[in-house]
């Protein structure tokens, strides 16, 4: 039985094995770089020979069958439905032997998460604020369009200078949508990973539980509250990165207690992540940030 099974891991791998460097890919695109593996497909940086543009590329992964297709043919049909210029253009989409492809704007910049844990940059409550309502602008089209994003993890969140830009709309579904049948979530990326503990918190202090819970729930609401609560955590991120650990200190405290925010700012972000009355729309918690906002620059 363990024999049958090693094999069977053994040929996915071998099947998915990503491509190699300079190979051309659907007879145009050049892999310049292997950026990332999810569990239904691989991304690359490719050069289009055709237009002599940067694009990013995903293929799907044979191993997985029909099923990565759908996924793929899925997050195509979202990106076509979501022209918007801080979210990636679909640029081509084909099946060529046992890979989909689905071809995309390839988004320069760093992710938020490079940014705190690669680059050290520290972020106060004012320019928590001012980052979260630029991620708002692009997070109200989603939902103005009768989508969630479902995944708005701080990798996924991406800035060029001053330009945010939000991608992999793997996840995403149209608002009240079930989630695709047999969909199951590489988790890599959330709070709870090493990175975060770099911070020395203490590590059961944050999340709070009912936040965790619905991060570890295997399929989130199709809801924008669903949405709002991944904002919720993307904030805390941001806060965390200036707080310092008080040397010696090994009592457990609640994110509450450990970072000096206002009293405001602590209301708002608890009724995201429903500690107390979630907010009734995305509308609602764009006024309250931006009067937070204006109140923070008087
Ligand atoms: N349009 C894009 N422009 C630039 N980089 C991108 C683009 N789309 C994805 N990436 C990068 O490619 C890598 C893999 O992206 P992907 O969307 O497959 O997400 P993942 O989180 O690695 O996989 P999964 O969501 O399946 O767990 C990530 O590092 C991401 O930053």
């Amino acid at each position: 039985m363990r024999f049958f099974s090693f094999l069977s891991s053994f040929l996915s791998a071998w099947r998915d094995y990503p491509a190699e460097i300079n190979t051309v890919l659907g007879d145009r695109y050049v892999n310049l770089q292997l950026l990332g593996e999810g569990s239904y497909g691989m991304t690359y940086k490719c050069l289009d020979q055709k237009s002599g543009a940067v694009v990013a590329l995903k293929q799907s992964r044979p191993s997985k069958g029909e099923y990565a297709e759908h996924l793929l043919r899925r997050e195509k049909n979202i990106l076509q439905a979501l022209p918007h210029p801080q979210i990636p253009e679909l640029l081509d989409f084909f099946v060529e032997g046992k890979h989909t492809y689905l071809v995309m704007t390839y988004v320069e910049g760093d992710t938020l998460e490079d940014l705190i844990f690669e680059q050290g940059c520290i972020y106060d409550e004012a320019s928590c604020i001012e980052m979260t309502l630029k991620l708002l602008d692009v997070v109200q089209y989603i939902h103005k369009k009768g989508y969630v994003h479902l995944d708005l993890r701080i990798p996924n969140v991406l800035f060029q200078e001053e330009r945010l830009s939000v991608i992999d709309f793997g996840l995403a579904r149209q608002i009240g949508e079930e989630p695709p049948l047999g969909y199951q979530r590489n988790r890599k990326g959330l709070i709870t990973s090493k990175k975060m503990r770099k911070t020395r918190r203490p590590e059961t202090a944050y999340p709070p539980k009912s936040a965790r819970s619905s991060y570890t729930a295997q399929f989130k609401l199709a809801e924008e509250q669903s949405d709002l609560s991944d904002i919720g955590h993307f904030m805390l991120f941001m806060l965390y990165s200036s707080y310092e650990s008080e040397d010696g200190a090994d009592t457990e405290r609640s994110w509450q207690e450990e970072l000096s925010i206002s009293s405001e700012l602590q209301e708002v972000i608890e009724r995201l992540l429903e500690l107390r009355e979630p907010y009734s729309s995305t509308d609602e918690f764009y006024h309250d940030l931006h009067v937070l906002k204006t109140k923070s620059f008087l």
